[in-house]
């Protein structure tokens, strides 16, 4: 009988040996229909270039996306008590509460563009009582004060990636054919930064934001405790689980699973704001091969995304000036995607529509 320890560690490791690279043959049938379509080659831009990414992640040179759904993951930070965010931590299960009522930004967005909303407790400090549309999977009460310890041993990170995985096919399993990414976590901007810093290479400074909106002290003293923690526990880089257990969180460590998941299942995944990059970044570092399924939906305004994008090589697909997280970028982008795939499944072709080509 193998052990809880030895499934829980071949599930992660069978979900990344399922990731297979894009479709390139699909890929270059759509290029191909989309250069056939009624308009200058590339006039399009980047809803081209969007369509035939999702071709030849879901393999259909038409592909459709009518069930998108955003995964938001909950999970509290030890590191809060340190003060580094501008609201307090019971506010992490009160949104969660807010979500489950259909109150929050990510409830009237996703109602906007019709995308399930799936809440996963996967480490909130308090009890949450049970709703039928609470998914509870909390790996561990809120992640310790990562500025003196580790956040999380390894085996938790490793549980908490695979609630995301989990829950990932779950949505999918049930119709979902976009998935998006979205956090709730009071302090989780300070994880994300000392993951990106961590990855990037960059300084503390230079990808530390104001989070919630701490003042300039507030901000010093977050860089200040960033940077004492990365020098305490020195994370590998490379090693994702070692990125987590050592600075990261419990609904980081489920977005990454989330991401892994959806790439698994070719699935095309939208990457929220700063805390979804930072996912994004220990997805990439556990499963390379996950980034081509990653859509950067929009550019946050907290400082430090910009350095994501760079790590990842991605390009957001807007900047509205958002910073609140829950996935609400996310979402909004998964209608840029779905325009993209109309576009190249229902415009005419020059042969279609009696209309000359290029001279
Ligand atoms: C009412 C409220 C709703 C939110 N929804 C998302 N966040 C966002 O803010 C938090 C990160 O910022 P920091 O690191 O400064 O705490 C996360 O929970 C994130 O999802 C919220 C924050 C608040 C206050
Ligand atoms: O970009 C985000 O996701 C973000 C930024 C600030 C606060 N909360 C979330």
């Amino acid at each position: 009988m193998p052990s809880d320890m030895e499934v829980v560690m071949s599930l992660l490791a069978d979900t990344i040996a399922q990731i297979a690279p894009l479709d390139a043959g699909v890929m270059q049938a759509a290029r191909a229909r989309q250069d056939m379509l009624t308009k200058p080659q590339g006039a399009l831009g980047r809803l081209e270039s969007l369509s035939i990414q999702i071709a030849g992640i879901t393999g259909q040179v038409r592909p459709q996306l009518k069930q998108p759904a955003v995964v938001v993951m909950a999970g509290d930070h030890g590191v809060a008590a340190q003060g580094v965010s501008a609201f307090p931590s019971e506010v992490t299960p009160q949104m969660v509460l807010n979500f489950l009522h259909g109150g929050a930004g990510i409830n009237v967005l996703a109602r906007h563009v019709g995308a399930r909303v799936v809440i996963v407790d996967v480490g909130v400090a308090s009890e949450i009582p049970a709703h039928p549309d609470l998914v509870s999977r909390k790996i561990a009460p809120g992640t310790r004060d990562f500025s003196v310890e580790p956040a999380m041993s390894r085996e938790q990170a490793q549980q908490a990636v695979e609630v995301g995985i989990a829950v990932a096919v779950e949505a999918i399993d049930a119709g979902a054919d976009i998935l998006a990414t979205g956090d709730m976590g009071i302090a989780n901007t300070t994880a994300s930064s000392a993951l990106v810093a961590a990855v990037s290479g960059m300084s503390v400074a230079e990808v530390t934001g104001r989070g919630t909106g701490v003042d300039d002290a507030g901000l010093a003293h977050k860089v200040a405790v960033i940077e004492q923690a990365l020098k305490l526990h020195n994370p590998n880089p490379a090693d994702g689980l070692d990125l987590l257990s050592k600075v990261g969180g419990l609904e980081i460590a489920g977005l990454a699973g989330v991401i892994i998941g959806a790439a698994s299942r070719r699935v095309p995944v939208v990457i929220d704001g700063f805390i979804s990059g930072a996912a994004a970044l220990v997805a990439a570092a556990l499963a390379p091969e996950s980034k081509a399924y990653m859509i950067a939906g929009h550019r946050s305004v907290e400082r430090g995304h910009q350095a994501v994008f760079g790590s990842l090589d991605l390009e957001p697909v807007f900047d509205l000036n958002l910073r609140l997280g829950e996935g609400t970028g996310a979402v909004l982008a998964i209608s840029v995607c779905q325009a993209a795939c109309k576009i190249l499944d229902e415009m005419a072709t020059f042969g279609e529509a009696g209309v000359s080509g290029k001279e």
